[in-house]
């Protein structure tokens, strides 16, 4: 099995069950005594916290845990990792949470990829261009990210390496308008999935909202039931920052998927749980580094698996 929180012959980082075992000692002793009163259950909180759970899925959590304990569900050390292991996964299957990427039954399908600089989008898009490729799909993608010319040579390199077709303007050019040609494209070269990248930052967050709004907007018009998936990068590593980003915009556009880049980067993987429960949008993607193949499917047992345990 693949490993998200670090590479082969990596040194391995502390999993959270290390860290509740070193910080909240005094709990797994309380509670495997079945002795879950107030008060007892307060350095697990705080683990999960530090782990980037944030404050509803952890006393979520914590609530859970505490009912086993109490029901005598828990008495061993190795019942409630599975019990945690267990919780987590069942966190991540709650509400909206199909992971499987939505291709349309006529040509193309439509991606919209958006997220704030930094965050890895333009990384994520050559990762899934390699992986659509791949399954022998045409892909095209659009450099819609027009605010920085880097981004659009940076694409171009990565059309170039997997095999995928490319539409490009100058920086600057109006992101909507490549949007549009791009898609434009897409239909006239009869390819299979169209993947648009989008600007990650304008002089206000209102702007750029506006501009994703206009960017769905102009999609829509030439094909009605696109974008088939707008997709929202998050960096893993950002904390509950990420959450307040996630918020912002998906108030602005319908975000129909989430992918969580940079996850090699941390052991504080409860961020993507965080933002499952509080956005109920699906977690679709994870990246964990740089290269093509460091993008994995989002599967909510092997995450919770390796989160809690490995
Ligand atoms: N370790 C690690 N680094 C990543 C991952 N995804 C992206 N990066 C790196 O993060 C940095 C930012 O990634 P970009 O893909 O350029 O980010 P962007 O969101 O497109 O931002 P701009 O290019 O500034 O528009 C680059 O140095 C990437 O190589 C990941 O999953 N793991």
């Amino acid at each position: 099995m693949a490993l998200l929180f670090r590479k082969e012959g990596d040194a391995p980082k502390k999993s959270l069950w290390q860290r509740i075992k070193d910080v909240a000692n005094a709990d797994v002793g309380v509670i495997l005594r079945g002795g879950v009163k107030d008060g007892s259950l307060e350095q697990l909180e705080e683990v999960l916290l530090a782990s980037d759970f944030g404050v509803a899925t952890t006393l979520k959590l914590v609530d859970q845990i505490g009912g086993y304990a109490q029901r005598g569900l828990i008495r061993t050390e190795p019942e409630f990792q599975d019990a945690l292991r267990r919780l987590v996964e069942a966190e991540l299957r709650e509400g909206n949470s199909d992971p499987s990427l939505k291709l349309s039954a006529s040509k193309p399908t439509v991606i919209l990829v958006i997220g704030v600089n930094g965050a890895g989008k333009t990384t994520f898009i050559g990762k899934l261009a390699a992986r659509l490729r791949k399954q022998g799909k045409t892909v095209l993608l659009g450099a819609g990210d027009t605010f920085r010319a880097g981004a659009i040579d940076q694409l171009r390199v990565w059309a170039e390496r997997v095999g995928a077709e490319f539409v490009g303007a100058k920086a600057g050019a109006d992101s909507a308008a490549v949007a549009f040609d791009t898609i434009d494209a897409g239909i006239a070269r009869g390819v299979d999935v169209v993947i648009i990248d989008t600007a990650g930052r304008l002089h206000t967050s209102a702007g750029l909202m506006e501009e994703l709004k206009k960017v769905a907007r102009v999609i829509a018009k030439r094909i009605p039931d696109a974008p088939h998936e707008t997709l929202l990068v998050l960096d893993g590593t950002i904390g509950q920052n990420a959450v307040v980003q996630a918020r912002t915009f998906t108030e602005a556009v319908p975000v129909t998927g989430l992918v969580v880049t940079k996850i090699d980067g941390t052991a504080k993987g409860g961020i993507v749980v965080a933002v499952h429960e509080e956005l109920d949008v699906p977690v679709k993607f994870l990246g964990t580094g740089e290269k093509a193949g460091d993008l994995h499917a989002f599967d909510p047992a092997q995450f919770a698996e390796e989160l809690v345990e490995a």
